[in-house]
């Protein structure tokens, strides 16, 4: 029996680009339907930063133990702490018919694409790597060594720009909310025309 499960949706991109920023934004809207799944990190609390909101801080020990658990859809290191999407959720979410949105660095993102192929893959870019540096900067939350760190990578991830379904700039926030709906809204429309016409041939089998 044909199943219609939720879509999943990854917004990627280099740190520092508004990737949060966008989510937040996106998330306090009332009109957005997709289940926000909150990561679990070995990073410490920023100031604000609530346990189960934010991120689940967990220890290391605890981390590792999800990991050898395959407990975990991704994971990646970055920047010295382990980040990763808890499985359960977004299997249940999906399976609930719901979509769910994963906003994460790219080497995870990279671990879902060859998990969930069918997964939609968007790459948040900055308008220029200058302006990426800017925001970095502007954010305040790092060191200057760390921040220097974040940038250098910041190149890297751009480079995996071309494994994405879609580019979304990031000029403004609220245009690039707009891009991300739209986007949705057109994949969900375009499953929707290939689901009817596959129940359509089970019909007439
Ligand atoms: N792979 C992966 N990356 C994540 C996850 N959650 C958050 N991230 C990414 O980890 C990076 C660092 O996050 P954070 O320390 O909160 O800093 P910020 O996003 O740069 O403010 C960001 O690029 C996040 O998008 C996750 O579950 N998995
Ligand atoms: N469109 C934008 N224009 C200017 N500044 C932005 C924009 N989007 C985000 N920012 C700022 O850039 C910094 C980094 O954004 P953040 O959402 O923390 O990035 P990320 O989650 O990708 O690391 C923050 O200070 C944020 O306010």
């Amino acid at each position: 029996m044909y199943k219609h499960r939720g879509l999943l949706i990854v917004l990627s991109g280099p740190s520092g680009v508004g990737k949060g920023t966008v989510r937040k934004e996106l998330f306090s809207s009332p009109d957005t339907n997709y289940e926000y799944s909150i990561s679990m990190t070995t990073r410490n609390p920023r100031e604000g930063e609530v346990d189960g909101v934010d991120y689940f801080f967990r220890s290391r020990e605890v981390f590792e133990q999800m990991i050898q658990e395959g407990k975990l859809l991704e994971y990646a290191e970055y920047v010295g702490n382990y980040y990763g999407t808890p499985l359960d959720y977004v299997n249940e979410t999906l399976d609930a018919g719901r979509d769910v949105f994963l906003e994460i660095e790219v080497v995870g993102a990279a671990q879902v694409r060859e998990k969930v192929p069918n997964g939609l893959f968007i790459f948040l870019a900055p308008p220029s790597l200058s302006d990426l540096e800017t925001r970095l900067i502007g954010r305040g939350t790092e060191a200057s060594d760390i921040i220097a760190d974040r940038v250098l990578k910041a190149r890297e991830e751009l480079e995996m720009m071309h494994l994405y379904d879609y580019v979304v700039e990031n000029d403004e926030v609220s245009k690039a909310c707009d891009r991300v709906n739209a986007i949705v809204t057109a994949e969900h429309c375009r499953r929707e025309r290939v689901e009817k016409r596959y129940l359509q041939m089970l019909e007439g089998e």
